[in-house]
């Protein structure tokens, strides 16, 4: 097998008055897809900063290329932040220009406009575009030094559905390019997408990771009933799956075997009006080790 591109060993990282990365070690193929799920506050952000070298470690190593963090990596390494404000005043092709010529090795211009699907905005002020837009020309600026390893910070939060498909071509079409993809997010649909490893984080750890679909066909082969939350707690005690209060207040159930589960339902007395039934996803792993939902 390949060497990994990169390894974080036992990566801690405390700020003043929070501990929030806690140890997490991993390691990244080359030409893969690498994602850090987790809800608001796991410590995704903090980890990828420390990664790119934003923020100093407060211990741990991190290794690229099999040697620790140097003037290769800052080469050859591309950064799409969470929340970065363009130049005002330019157009987006302008921004895209001197972007690019801040770097010695640099993506073709052409390419990068087909890539990231620019044309159509390429003379609009940077502060007259979509949100959908703005990520398209905060990844081309990612991309624009035609990096090897590419780190997309929640790069889909806030877009609507059409803008965040295109987002989510884009990132296969840099994996089919060879191109290794780190990407935090929090949502699971999207991580089930992109990612072929996964580390999934909640309070500065990792509680699972692994080849998404191994994680997917080990821990989630069954299916998951919700309820409107209408009856109480107590209702469910006799329930002999494992269930859930979320925090919208509908019941979670999880069951291998979902007309089993229902028969009980009926016979505890249980109301089932608004009942949904679907197979599990990333979702309900994490429902399943923390007992809360990813998103609320
Ligand atoms: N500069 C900072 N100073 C102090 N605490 C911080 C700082 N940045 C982040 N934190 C805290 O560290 C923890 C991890 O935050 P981080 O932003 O890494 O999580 P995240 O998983 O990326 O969340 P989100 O999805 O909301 O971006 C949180 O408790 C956060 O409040």
């Amino acid at each position: 097998m390949e060497p990994p591109i990169l390894e974080v060993r036992n990566l801690v990282k405390h700020y003043a008055d929070v501990e929030a990365v806690k140890g997490i070690s991993f390691s990244i193929r080359p030409g893969t897809c690498f994602g850090l799920l987790g809800p608001n506050g796991a410590g995704k952000t903090t980890t990828i900063e420390v990664i790119e070298g934003i923020l100093p470690e407060t211990s741990g190593e991190i290794l690229y290329k099999d040697a620790p963090r140097g003037e290769s990596f800052s080469r050859e390494a591309g950064i799409q932040f969470q929340n970065t404000e363009l130049p005002m005043f330019l157009t987006v092709g302008e921004t895209l220009e001197t972007f690019r010529h801040l770097y010695t090795k640099r993506a073709g211009r052409e390419a990068l406009i087909a890539i990231c699907r620019l044309e159509e905005i390429l003379k609009r002020d940077n502060r007259k575009i979509s949100g959908g837009q703005k990520q398209r020309l905060l990844l081309a600026m990612a991309l624009a030094n035609d990096p090897d390893l590419i780190f997309l910070d929640e790069p889909t939060t806030g877009l609507d559905p059409q803008a965040r498909r295109h987002l989510w071509e884009i990132v296969e079409n840099l994996k089919r390019d060879g191109k290794t993809v780190v990407l935090t997010t929090h949502y699971m649909d999207e991580a089930e997408k992109l990612c072929d490893e996964l580390a999934i984080m909640d309070h500065g750890r990792i509680i699972a990771m692994g080849a998404t679909e191994a994680l997917l066909s080990a821990h989630c082969r069954g299916s998951s009933i919700f309820l409107p939350g209408t009856a109480n707690d107590d209702t469910f005690a006799t329930l002999t799956t494992p269930w859930f209060r979320l925090k919208d207040g509908r019941i979670a159930i999880q069951t291998e075997n979902p007309d089993s589960s229902l028969r009980e339902l009926v016979a505890m007395g249980i109301d089932l009006s608004g009942i949904v039934v679907m197979p599990q996803n990333l979702e309900d792993l994490f429902l399943k080790l923390t007992g809360k939902a990813l998103r609320n």
